[in-house]
């Protein structure tokens, strides 16, 4: 039996790529489609994009676009997706939640519902950053003292959230791994006359431009040497397929909280 998908932001940047994806898998079939009401994108084919029709229309109306769904894959903006989620704990539908950008109250309500469905929740797919969070992890740790840490990120003109989800978790991951609390340590950006600096901080420097798929560097800047640890998108299919991972890694959940460290296999 096939695992029955459904995509919220349908005509979006990463629906496109999930539909795609999604049809050329053989175990996994497109149950339905999701956009915000108003899109233009409503009533059409999800696949009509592409030209390989998909026998699913887009809907913003929930019933409509989730009935018989197992998992919804969620990569919109923080409103629709806690809109999404309601909805499918309600219903037991599974969730892979991709968006970034939640704030606190966001990321306790999907943790709250993950009591009642299973929640795959990650700033990011792929494997390469995942694989490159322990890197990370292990890096922190040796260079505890004496090395300033700067985080770089570079995404294109489009995206509306900064530093981006994964900046910011890799920002927690190295805050954890020194016992330091991210919330205290964080510094975005600096302008003006901002002393010297503050070796507990961690720094976050944001770019933006052109189609940049997604850019991340660690900067680990000691005296007389320094070490970056970089991983570069070059096409979002790194993150579709992590998608569909995590979507068959659910199938067997009913409830939990999972990121893409659980899916992987990457937790000590
Ligand atoms: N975890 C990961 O691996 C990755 C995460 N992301 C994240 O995924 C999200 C989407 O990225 P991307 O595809 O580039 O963005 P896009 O803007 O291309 O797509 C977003 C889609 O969601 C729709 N949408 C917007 N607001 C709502 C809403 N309130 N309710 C329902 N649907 C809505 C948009 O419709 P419309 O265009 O009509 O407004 C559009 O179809 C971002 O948060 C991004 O950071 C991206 C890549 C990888
Ligand atoms: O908006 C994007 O494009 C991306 N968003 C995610 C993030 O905020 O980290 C993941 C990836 O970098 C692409």
């Amino acid at each position: 039996m096939t695992l029955r998908i459904a995509i919220a932001g349908a005509s979006g940047r990463m629906g496109h790529m999930l539909i795609e994806a999604v049809q050329a898998a053989p175990d996994l079939t497109l149950a339905g489609a999701l956009d915000r009401v108003g899109s233009p994108a409503i009533g059409t084919d999800a696949g009509a994009f592409s030209g390989q029709p998909a026998g699913v229309v887009i809907q913003s109306d929930l019933d409509k676009g989730l009935a018989g769904v197992d998992v919804l894959i969620d990569f919109t903006r923080p409103e629709g997706t806690l809109h999404h989620l309601e909805y499918c704990a309600a219903h037991g539908i599974k969730m892979v939640i991709g968006t970034t950008g939640f704030d606190e109250a966001g990321k306790a309500a999907i943790r709250a519902a993950a009591a009642r469905t299973a929640i795959m929740f990650a700033p990011n797919m792929s494997v390469g950053v995942n694989v490159t969070l322990k890197l990370l992890e292990m890096a922190a740790k040796n260079f505890a003292e004496g090395y300033d840490i700067e985080i770089i990120e570079a995404h294109h003109r489009h995206k509306v959230d900064a530093p981006s989800g994964t900046a910011l978790k890799m920002g927690e991951v190295i805050a954890d791994a020194l016992g330091r609390d991210l919330k205290e340590c964080a510094v975005y950006g600096r302008e003006g006359v901002t002393g010297a600096r503050d070796p507990s901080t961690i720094g976050f420097a944001t770019i933006r431009g052109g189609d940049i798929v997604g850019d991340h560097t660690v900067l680990f800047a000691g005296i007389g040497e320094r070490i970056e640890i970089s991983h570069k998108s070059s096409s979002r299919v790194s993150y579709a397929q992590g998608s569909l991972r995590a979507a068959r890694y659910l199938a067997d959940k009913r409830t939990g909280l999972y990121d893409m460290q659980d899916v992987l296999g990457l937790k000590d």
